[in-house]
């Protein structure tokens, strides 16, 4: 169950030096504060690791800290509904409620115990250390050692039996995919999000000789995955902006575009850029919309380093009223993001299946808009990174039914997609899915979920 070593001790926290001496001590605490935000308040990991407006721990953390929480954090949610068997099967008699951080402290612990090549000791002793300096968990010291302690004596019995690839998935969710894709594809997706997902390169040109270059493979329609981990920053061509972080299934819907050469095109819901960057790559006149000045800063940003120009407008699609009409729109509309469970473990225990309603009118919304922004013989494609089909197959059925006489559904060939004939389904859409290969090989397996559809303006 273990993976390899990701860390070696670093300095504690100034505000929990105070408190103690032990290394590691403060990214455990850290760990669990988080944890508990992420499941009980429902904050995203990605706010709680902001430089800026994240979690006020992390920050006093030396890096190699910061890292181990997010270690930590990614194999406690990973493999949540695990842990969460595990702790009913060592607890005869429940935790009561109100207990502060208890339940949070043991899932860090068994997170490291299980599935982090961290010593039980340390991860015990930590957890003990915790809880007795935390004023509602204290008097339950004794039985986080006890129920630890037990852990590590009985770990085959304890955590026999468990169906790890359905468990660590809300049902909600699992049965959502049950539905659209059948009982085994869906145990395939809930058995991909137990790992991290692989690094993909989006290269301005020369995927083969970058991959070389890197030691990855082409991946996708020329994309270049790479295994390492660690700062992309320090990875060669990044300074020289040759090429730019994105997941080998979203950088699909571009191309199904075509030879946009020299045409307008809009990308609607644009930040942080990875499509802006390959319309304006293609040869486009890119206007990319956002509703987020923050992601849109962003967005200009990534263009600078990557030497592209594009237009960029800060506004609600609702209020936006373009000055012309495009010859193409790519549409990437907010979604649940399901399909990026892989990089976001948090994901499956902070959305619910209310969010994903209120996403799909949204998203009804913003796709009937694009039919008034398009010029007669233009091109639309919409896409989401998400695996339900209310933000995907259904979304563009009704669509192309509320606009019949004005739409026609264009089907995507599997030559536009880098020959990957598994990625299109009957009906001419392209459907990724996290268990999906990139490629031919044990290696390529594995991208983001997403959906796209193609629409041709009569
Ligand atoms: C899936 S992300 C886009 C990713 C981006 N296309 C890329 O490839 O890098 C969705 C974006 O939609 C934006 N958004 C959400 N609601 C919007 C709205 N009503 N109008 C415009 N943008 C919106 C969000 O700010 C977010 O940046």
């Amino acid at each position: 169950m273990k993976s390899p070593p990701k860390r070696s001790p670093g300095p504690a926290g100034q505000q929990d030096q105070e408190r103690s001496e032990n290394p590691g001590f403060a990214a455990r605490k850290v760990a669990a504060d988080i944890l508990g935000n992420v499941v009980h308040k429902k904050r995203t990991l990605d706010g709680e690791f902001d430089a800026a407006s994240g979690h006020s721990g992390l920050r006093a953390l030396a890096g190699n800290d910061r890292s181990l929480v997010r270690a930590i954090l990614g194999a406690a949610l990973r493999h949540r509904g695990e842990i969460s068997i595990i702790l009913d099967r060592l607890l005869d008699r429940g935790i009561p409620e109100k207990t502060g951080r208890v339940l949070d402290i043991l899932h860090v612990a068994i997170a490291q115990m299980l599935y982090l090549d961290i010593p039980d000791r340390a991860a015990v002793s930590l957890a003990v250390e915790h809880a007795g300096a935390d004023r509602r968990a204290r008097p339950y010291k004794g039985l986080v050692n006890g129920v630890l302690r037990r852990l590590g004596r009985e770990r085959d019995e304890v955590t026999a039996d468990i169906d790890a690839d359905i468990v660590n998935t809300p049902d909600w969710l699992m049965e959502s995919w049950r539905a659209a894709y059948g009982a085994e594809t869906a145990r395939e997706i809930a058995r991909a999000h137990q790992n991290e997902a692989a690094l993909d390169l989006t290269v301005k040109s020369d995927p083969q000789g970058w991959a070389e270059r890197l030691g990855g493979h082409v991946v996708g329609a020329g994309s270049v995955r790479l295994s390492r981990k660690g700062s992309v920053e320090a990875v060669e061509g990044f300074e020289d902006g040759e090429w730019w972080v994105q997941d080998a299934a979203a950088a699909l819907p571009v191309h199904l575009l075509g030879d946009i050469r020299g045409l307008k095109a809009a990308d609607l819901c644009a930040a942080p850029g990875g499509k802006t960057a390959q319309l304006a790559l293609a040869g486009a006149e890119v206007t990319a919309v956002d509703i987020s000045k923050g992601r849109l800063k962003r967005l200009e940003e990534n263009m600078a380093r990557l030497g592209l120009t594009v237009r960029t407008i800060a506004s609600d699609l609702r209020d936006f009223v373009p000055d012309e009409p495009f010859d193409a729109i790519l549409l990437d509309a907010p979604c649940g993001a399901t399909g990026t469970i892989r990089r976001h473990p948090d994901l499956p225990w902070t959305k619910q299946a209310y969010d994903i309603e209120k996403l799909s009118e949204i998203q009804g919304d913003l796709l009937d808009r694009t039919v008034a922004w398009v010029k007669p013989g233009g091109v639309i494609v919409y896409c989401t990174c998400s695996l339900e089909p209310e933000e995907g197959e259904a979304q563009v059925e009704a669509f192309v039914e509320r606009q019949a006489g004005k739409v026609r559904l264009e089907p995507i060939d599997a030559e536009e997609v880098g020959g990957l004939g598994h990625l299109i389904t009957e009906a001419g859409y392209l459907r990724c899915l996290p268990c999906h290969a990139a490629g031919s090989g044990e290696d390529m397996k594995g991208m983001d979920g997403f959906f796209a559809a193609r629409f041709r303006r009569l």
